[in-house]
């Protein structure tokens, strides 16, 4: 009803708001369900495409550390498969011995290397290759000898632990048979002594990444392992537990911090059976992880980017939200305000939806126009149904013309009919309420007001502006309007018309001699004398100091007017009766009528008032009729 008011308070501009405490509070949290919910979904994509990272490593792995597996396999095959038949050429001929275990190495060069010793029966080296002279070494302490000439006489190949050659530095791992007599006791040891480098051979052809790993495990030892850059390190450590127990399936996986580098892995083993052995190999799990790594950073690049985009629209979205609260807020204060002044200044407000017939009533306008309820079924025209009869056109008019656009608002004064029969002043303003499809008006808003009081002022106003204050006659201007009028009637009806005027004589000296007051009492009685000598329908007036005039708008003739003058000056000559004295006057009185005397209301005046300053001159006390006038009445 008030949406064109005006705030006391301003309300910020939009910008402002997005600084407002309130709406930083909201974004802040909203934000942090962001993060929430966006850094779920990015940790979800990262753990899914980790554990692709890990299956896709875990098979590769597992593939890997068969065909390693196989590689060693064939490797110690190959070894083993030299050592029977060194050890037949050895039982055989040991004079050729060394040429035939150089030709075997040249033959097998591609594959691998090994240095062959023969002990006898004590553990005593008898030979070793590579050498012009062997010296008479005593093995019998060493695991690779020992097994065989203290164990059960068994023909069985034995793969030591690694040791590092005295002399070489080199790693390597003895591969040991029994030497057999001619009666098939034991007669010594054949030894293989193959360098660790040539199992770890086969990670060198293939590329895993700096983290890598691959080792060759024997009886819970290092026997070879490579390692990105640095191979061949911790060989000869001893590892323990999972899946180094004898007891462990052939093949598997596992991920684990390396106990030998500290390096996060998945691993694969698959174990070589036939000769006690474990191939592992190793994948860093931040290399795994790094296939999907430019996946992960996308995923990561657009969650960061979904939460600034959902930031900014959350605080947009408070932000707006903020400034509508602050907006619907001005409105309600305003509003409020408004129905305060309007309930001060006693207005009452009423609201009619035009399409709808119905009107919505404050009190104070149901007080006003005599209506009991707040909502009534009502149109315009019933509305106005309240109206004094005088007042409706008028009104009905105003609001006609403002409902078909004719003026920009509706204002009327009139005056409302109560139940008693009495009225009161109302004055209303209403307006059309433009809304709904090409601007049709909906509603006509509008306010009364009870303006008796100044209703009363503006009479009280006229009243003064048209009468003469000590005796309540009509002044000058009044005489004059009444006069016009009946000369309007008098030319249209053919009738006759008199103006008589009146000055009191020697009224100075009632007021020299018996005071002003004196004066004003014996100007009231004269005027209450001679307005009762005349018709109601004829205007006596004070024309200013001691000068009356008398308009009888009808007069017959010349004589009926002489007759009033005549009555009028007998009534000045009777004795008028004060607080304290009784005063005698008399009065000298002029008498002009139309049509003789001229055709118009100043023409008839001055004849009047010349009449009068006839009778003054001619000594007073006496009536004087006007000349007629030479023009012919218009
Ligand atoms: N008491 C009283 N005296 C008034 C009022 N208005 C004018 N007068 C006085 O009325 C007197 C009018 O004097 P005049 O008509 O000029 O003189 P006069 O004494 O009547 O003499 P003539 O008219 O020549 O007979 C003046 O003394 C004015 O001061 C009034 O309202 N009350």
């Amino acid at each position: 009803m008030f949406t064109n008011a005006h705030p006391a308070t301003p309300v910020r501009g939009p910008a402002g708001a997005y600084f407002r405490p309130w709406v930083l509070l909201r974004t802040v949290l909203f934000m942090l369900a962001c993060i929430a919910a966006v850094g779920t979904g990015v940790t979800m994509e990262h753990a899914k495409l980790r554990s692709i990272a890990k299956a896709e490593s875990n098979r590769d792995l597992s593939n890997l550390a068969r065909a390693f597996s196989e590689e060693v396999g064939a490797t110690i095959s190959t070894v083993d498969v030299s050592l029977i038949a060194l050890r037949g050429h050895w039982q055989r001929d040991q004079a050729s011995f060394a040429s035939t275990v150089e030709q075997l190495n040249r033959q097998l060069r591609r594959k691998v290397f090994f240095q062959v010793k023969a002990t006898d029966r004590q553990g005593v080296v008898r030979f070793a290759s590579g050498r012009t002279e062997t010296p008479a070494v005593d093995l019998s302490d060493r695991a690779h000898v020992r097994t065989h000439l203290q164990g059960d006489g068994q023909d069985r190949l034995f793969i030591s632990a690694p040791v590092i050659g005295r002399t070489s530095g080199v790693w390597s791992v003895q591969l040991t048979r029994p030497l057999y007599d001619a009666a098939g006791k034991v007669d010594g040891v054949i030894v293989a002594s193959v360098a660790t480098a040539y199992f770890a051979r086969f990670y060198n052809t293939i590329d895993l990444g700096p983290g890598s790993s691959i080792s060759l495990v024997g009886s819970g030892v290092v026997l070879a392992r490579s390692s990105g850059r640095n191979p061949n390190v911790q060989v000869g450590a001893r590892l323990t537990g999972y899946p180094y127990d004898p007891n462990t399936e052939r093949a598997g996986l596992f991920r684990r911090v390396s106990r030998i580098d500290g390096i996060d892995r998945y691993y694969a083993w698959h174990k070589l059976e036939d000769y006690g052995l474990i191939v592992t190999v190793g994948l860093a799990t931040a290399d795994a992880h790094a296939r999907y790594g430019s996946r992960q950073r996308f995923a990561a690049i657009m969650g960061i980017g979904i939460l600034l985009a959902l930031s900014m629209l959350g605080w947009t979205a408070f932000a707006a939200r903020y400034n509508r609260r602050r907006s619907v807020k001005a409105l309600e204060e305003a509003e409020v305000r408004w129905k305060l002044a309007l309930s001060a200044s006693g207005a009452g407000v009423w609201d009619l939806n035009l399409k709808t017939g119905r009107l919505l009533l404050s009190s104070q306008a149901q007080a006003l126009l005599g209506i009991d309820a707040g909502i009534v079924p009502w149109t315009v025209g019933a509305l106005h149904g309240k109206v004094h009869p005088d007042d409706l056109p008028a009104v009905s008019a105003a609001m006609r013309a403002h409902l078909d656009g004719r003026s920009a608002d509706f204002m009327a004064e009139y005056r409302v009919l109560r139940a008693d029969g009495s009225t009161h002043w109302i004055s209303e303003r209403a307006a059309l309420v433009n809304g709904g499809e090409l601007g049709a008006p909906k509603r006509v808003v509008g306010t009364v007001t009870n303006i008796d009081q100044r209703k009363l002022a503006e009479q009280e106003m006229r009243y003064m502006a048209s009468h003469d204050a000590l005796t309540g006659l009509a002044n000058r201007t009044l005489f004059r309007d009444r006069l016009e009028q009946a000369l309007l009637h008098a030319k249209r009806d053919d009738n006759m018309l008199a103006v008589i005027y009146f000055d009191l004589d020697k009224f100075k000296p009632v007021n020299d001699n018996y005071g002003h007051g004196m004066g004003d009492q014996l100007l009231v009685q004269v005027a209450r004398r001679v307005r009762c000598s005349l018709r109601k329908s004829d205007t006596l007036a004070r024309l200013g100091g001691d000068e009356f005039g008398v308009l009888l708008a009808t007069c017959a003739s010349q004589a009926d007017a002489m007759k009033v003058a005549e009555n009028i000056l007998s009534l000045l000559n009777m004795p008028f009766e004060t607080d304290s004295i009784a005063l005698r006057i008399s009065g000298s009185v002029g008498v002009a009528v139309y049509p003789e005397c001229g055709p118009d209301a100043a023409g008839l005046v001055h004849c009047a008032d010349q009449a009068m300053y006839a009778a003054k001159q001619n000594g007073r006390n006496q009536v004087a009729l006007a000349a007629a006038s030479t023009e012919l009445p218009g």
